[in-house]
């Protein structure tokens, strides 16, 4: 019998190490092993990403590419231009493929929580309880096939012309789809030129190489790694940062959980007494991906949005996505919206830019553009700060901000945090809100991560620098800012910093006081009354416009909750635990798309 000729599609793992994938197409002994990519142009023109995430992809492409090449010198990632589901059925006949090898997302969790989505750590924990222990990693192959001839005697589908979401950032000509096998026709890795972007401003690079030296170096820090407690750990840090930046390895699958967790596993079981738990250890955070994955699988497409989404509370939020198709809610965040109140708008312009006129809010929104990835505290600032706990935007025009603007964007992970934070699912406690004065405070009492991110007011008094508008004439003079405007039409003005948008306390009362209302009617995404429109008759009825809200005292929260829903899960979990570093089979974690499919073609 001929021995198979794999073609084998990289997707979202872009890494040698920990493929069961790849194993399953090495263990079919093949003649032939074609590693590929191929640019699939929903990709390109429908997910909004900023040059920063392009970069990281490329990056990631290029360092596989390198690795492969060591394994087999004839060998590399083949980068195809084209639609997979137009370009594979030619592939296979023209190489004469006889299989295709993928990863997939598993919906093991979901089925082991009663085919509901896990809504809280605890239901993971028992889940992943049921499932069993994490499968072990395994190795990245010493030796690859060589590939076969790769004629491309067909031709090439033309991407089709859509709007492009990221028309707004390409300064050149698109080139992506000029060839299939790219301009010097040899499958190279394309290049933010060709996709006719400009430079990233990150400093992150991505890569299977970067992402294992990254994991050695936590990991050689044992005190770090074993008692890493995430409350614990600074959003003002920068620098390094206080946390991992993991993130975008494993959102490009440059990085395999599985080995992340293991690691995380035995340095907490070498180091003993004083180890974290989950959830705030580092394994525990890999717990919270895996609630957001198994969620999704469960709820499926109206998990990144409230309509149809029946665990998403309705709040009539300001902005609210226009929905192209409410019958299927698809597009709930596209990025168009109805503009309810110019004035609502003008603070999500503004919360956007990083000129709300709050320093610390600036900062982060600032920090967020330019490198692609803050803290998760300064997420979780920055998040209630749009919706609940200030301008009471809807959660999903913070979504999209941070689909485009994230290196690490992970559309699970960002709507289930967005809805987290917004108290829309996941956690309710809406009367904790963040100050952005004390919360900074607490963690840079001198503001240096103001003075790196807002540098208008690097000279300024460590007293005034949270609140500018507090200080004296005389501490702006020396600090040669003045404090003017909205930042919108003179953020190019040297030394000017803008006024602050509104009254923060004023406008936490007013929010709390909508929430609870909200609350009270109890409506979710699913519910007739979101999707006719007659909820408005139900917030009518119901009292005062948000605008005009009565006010609640509220309290302020210090991130030391951040990652705790549910108070009584957590001891729940810890007993199960034992108390122990996270050892027990209640820390059982699903890895996330990691099941092997090999399809046989019919060809
Ligand atoms: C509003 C909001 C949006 C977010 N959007 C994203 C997103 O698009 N992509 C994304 O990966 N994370 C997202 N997060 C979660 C979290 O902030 C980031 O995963 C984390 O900050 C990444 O930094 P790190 O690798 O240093 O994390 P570490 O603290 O070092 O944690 C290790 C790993 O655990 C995982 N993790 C930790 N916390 C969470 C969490 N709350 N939810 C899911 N996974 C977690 C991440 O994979 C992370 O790399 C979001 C959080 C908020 C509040």
């Amino acid at each position: 019998m001929a021995k198979p000729r794999v073609i084998y599609w990289f997707r979202t793992d872009l890494r040698l190490h920990d493929s069961p994938a790849l194993k399953a197409a090495l263990d079919l002994e093949p003649e032939a092993l074609w590693p590929i990519f191929t640019w699939d142009p929903h990709y390109v023109y429908h997910v909004k990403a900023s040059p920063n995430r392009w970069q990281y992809i490329l990056d990631c492409q290029q360092d596989l590419s390198d690795s492969i090449r060591k394994l087999n010198p004839n060998s590399k990632l083949f980068v195809l231009r084209e639609a997979p589901q137009t370009l594979l059925p030619k592939l296979f006949v023209a190489w004469k493929a006889t299989h295709l090898v993928t990863l997939w997302d598993s919906d093991e969790v979901v089925a082991k929580n009663g085919g509901k989505p896990t809504m809280s750590i605890t239901q993971l924990q028992t889940a992943g309880y049921k499932i069993g222990e994490v499968p072990k990693p395994i190795s990245a192959p010493d030796s690859l096939p060589d590939p076969g001839e790769m004629p491309i005697d067909f031709e090439q589908a033309q991407a089709p012309k859509t709007a492009d979401l990221n028309a707004p950032y390409r300064n050149k000509a698109d080139k992506t789809y000029n060839s299939l096998a790219g301009p010097n026709g040899d499958f190279a890795i394309e290049t933010l030129e060709e996709l006719g972007l400009p430079a990233a401003t990150t400093p992150h690079r991505g890569g299977e190489t970067i992402a294992l030296k990254q994991l050695n170096k936590i990991m050689a820090d044992e005190k770090y790694a074993a008692t890493f407690r995430k409350p614990e750990t600074s959003p003002a840090a920068f620098e390094p940062q206080s946390t991992t930046l993991l993130s975008p390895h494993m959102h490009f699958g440059a990085l395999s959980p599985r080995l992340f967790y293991w690691r995380a596993r035995e340095v907490v079981e070498k180091y003993g007494k004083g180890a974290s738990t989950p959830p705030e250890s580092l394994t525990g955070q890999l717990l919270f991906r895996d609630m957001y994955f198994a969620a999704q699988a469960a709820i499926g497409s109206p998990y990144t949005q409230t309509l149809n989404n029946p665990y998403v509370r309705f709040i009539p939020w300001h902005l609210p996505s226009k929905h192209a198709d409410t019958e299927t809610g698809m597009s709930a965040i596209s990025g168009e919206y109805h503009v309810d109140s110019p004035q609502a708008d003008k603070w999500f312009r503004r919360w956007k830019a990083g000129t709300t006129g709050f320093p610390f809010v600036d900062a982060l929104m600032r920090q967020l553009r330019i490198e692609g990835w803050i803290h998760h505290l300064g997420r979780h600032m920055v998040a209630c700060f749009l919706t609940r706990g200030g301008c009471y935007v809807h959660w999903e025009r913070g979504a999209d901000v941070f689909e485009e603007l994230l290196i690490d964007h992970e559309p699970a992970s960002n709507a289930g945090n967005w809805q987290w934070l917004s108290c829309t699912a996941f956690f309710s406690q809406y009367f904790r809100c963040y100050s952005p004065v004390a919360f900074g405070q607490k963690w840079d009492k001198n503001g240096d991560f103001i003075r790196k991110w807002v540098p208008e007011l690097r000279h300024l008094d460590a007293k005034y620098i949270y609140e500018p508008w507090k200080a004296t004439q005389a501490a702006l003079d020396k600090a040669g800012v003045r404090v003017e405007g909205d930042g919108l039409s003179n953020s190019h003005k040297e030394g000017v910093y803008p006024e602050a948008m509104f009254d923060f306390n004023e406008r936490r009362s007013v929010c709390i006081s909508a929430m609870k209302r909200a609350f009270k009617i109890g409506l979710h995404g699913n519910d007739e009354a979101v999707k006719n429109g007659t909820w408005k008759v139900l917030f009518e009825e119901a009292g005062e416009t948000e605008m005009e809200g009565i006010g609640g005292a509220g309290d302020t929260d210090e991130g030391d909750y951040a990652d705790d829903a549910d108070h009584e899960s957590h001891k729940i979990s810890r007993s199960r635990d034992g108390g122990k570093h996270g050892r027990g089979k209640g820390n059982a974690i699903k890895q996330g798309p990691m099941d092997r499919h090999v399809k046989r073609l019919k060809n």
